[in-house]
């Protein structure tokens, strides 16, 4: 049989990767960049471990192939647990795509801001969120008049953004001339940051004290940031006095927040201050019924419950362990059965078994033979290079490798920040990518740890 008549469709992988690589919460690449970059880019074909991409130009070609190859291939390692290459095909330019080429499209308000899937139909309510979804229901509806501020907070993959950004969805179409504005905490400082070094404060000031809507996401981020802190204290006050809604989210009750200013602090409990927990077994299976239904595909519900049972920890999870067993399906061209099911999953359960396994001082035992320093170096104050790029490391590590939040991870690397370890984490990551030799290291150090 000739080579072409083998067809492979990962199109379900190139639609999870570009959705991965897309979100911002991934901090891969910039809302801009993709935008310019990977919407030229379409899934064209597949062939055995290769997938086929379709390109407008050569150029376009090089630059993806410079810029996001490799990026692309991690992703699709992460999601398929084993590698692809990539092809590409120059597609043949029809009259009305050359003459589209010529207008510049200014993106559009909702596209750049807000993430079209997150909205209240997409989010499934139960237990542990109703009351969280149902403020933010009364919010869209009625904003500014309801419950103004509201800050919704819990663990991560809860769905805070999905709810925050269900907010702005609503009242975009809900009240077309509403400015909404949303932004990260990271974000804003950024823009703040920048303000002031360009002198363009007032302009800062303008653009987020005449929102109708303002939505920011992770507040924690706000810690240690002083002067940003008092730059949002004055937007807070400025939109509360005129009755423009405020939204946030964080990761933990506002009470549990260090270093922000009791006035701000003040500020951020005035309003409505709502929970997201872990949704329940039930929940979990309404939640993988929705997404398959929204994906347009077709999973028993053996397989569902087998999914709900073993993966507790949060929905991101949930969704991530969906993805597997749809693209495992779509590949073998097979329905999965339940014990196919549980030998895919079973990487999955076993790496939050292991999470809870491993300890912090392992992780820096282990960093610390490998660097040749002390123990206890890692969890003292010493700045210098041979002690603090390896305690970055193991911090990034004890976040990958463990359940421990930053600020716990700060605690045993002698009480630290949480913004420390965020920043310690954030460090290793981009370094991670264009240093191969950090790269080896980490992943040697991992697999140490894991006793692998
Ligand atoms: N109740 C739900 N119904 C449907 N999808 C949900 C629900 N909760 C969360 N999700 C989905 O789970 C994924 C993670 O949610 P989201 O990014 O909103 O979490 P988060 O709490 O903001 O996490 P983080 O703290 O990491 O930013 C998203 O794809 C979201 O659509």
């Amino acid at each position: 049989m000739a080579d072409t008549d083998y067809s492979y469709d990962y199109k379900i992988i190139w639609d999870a990767v570009t959705s991965k690589i897309k979100d911002p919460n991934e901090d891969l690449i910039s809302t801009e960049e993709y935008n310019l970059w990977f919407s030229q880019l379409e899934y064209h074909t597949g062939k055995e471990n290769t997938i086929i991409l379709s390109v407008p130009s050569a150029f376009i070609k090089d630059q993806i192939i410079q810029r996001y190859k490799k990026i692309i291939e991690t992703e699709i390692e992460k999601i398929l647990g084993k590698k692809l290459s990539l092809d590409f095909e120059i597609r043949q330019k029809n009259k009305e795509e050359k003459i589209e080429e010529k207008i510049i499209k200014l993106p559009e308000r909702r596209r750049t801001l807000l993430k079209k899937d997150y909205t209240f139909d997409n989010f499934v309510i139960g237990e542990n969120n109703a009351f969280a979804a149902n403020a933010c229901i009364a919010i869209a509806n009625n904003p500014g008049k309801s419950y103004n501020p509201c800050l919704i907070y819990g663990g991560v993959g809860l769905g805070k953004t999905h709810l925050l950004q269900s907010i702005g969805n609503k009242v975009h179409d809900t009240f077309e001339d509403y400015k909404i504005v949303y932004v990260t905490a990271e974000n804003f400082t950024n823009e703040f940051i920048q303000a002031i070094q360009n002198r363009e404060t007032e302009k800062f000031k303008r653009k987020y004290r005449t929102v109708d809507v303002l939505l920011i996401d992770d507040i924690h981020f706000f810690v240690n940031k002083t002067e940003t802190q008092e730059e949002l204290f004055h937007t807070f006050n400025a939109l509360y006095d005129s009755e423009k809604q405020m939204v946030f989210t964080c990761d933990r009750p506002v009470s549990e927040l260090k270093n922000i200013s009791d006035r701000l602090r003040s500020r951020f409990e005035r309003g409505l201050n709502v929970d997201l927990q872990p949704p329940s077994f039930e929940t979990r299976c309404a939640i993988l019924k929705r997404k398959v239904i929204q994906r347009g595909k077709q999973v028993s519900d053996e397989v569902i419950n087998i999914i709900a049972e073993k993966i507790t920890t949060n929905v991101r999870d949930l969704e991530a362990a969906l993805i597997k067993v749809i693209a495992y399906s779509e590949l073998v061209k097979k329905q999965v059965t339940k014990e196919i099911a549980e030998s895919l999953l079973s990487d999955m359960s076993k790496n939050v078994s292991d999470k809870k396994n491993i300890t912090i001082e392992t992780i820096q035992e282990k960093v610390a033979n490998y660097f040749n320093i002390k123990q206890n170096d890692l969890r003292n104050k010493k700045r210098t290079r041979t002690i603090s790029f390896p305690r970055q490391i193991a911090m990034y590590i004890s976040r990958e490798l463990t359940e421990f939040s930053t600020t716990e991870i700060g605690e045993a690397f002698g009480g630290r920040d949480h913004t420390t370890v965020m920043y310690a984490i954030q460090k290793i990551e981009s370094k991670m990518k264009t240093d191969p030799t950090l790269h080896k290291i980490t992943e040697h150090l991992i697999k140490e740890i894991k006793g692998e």
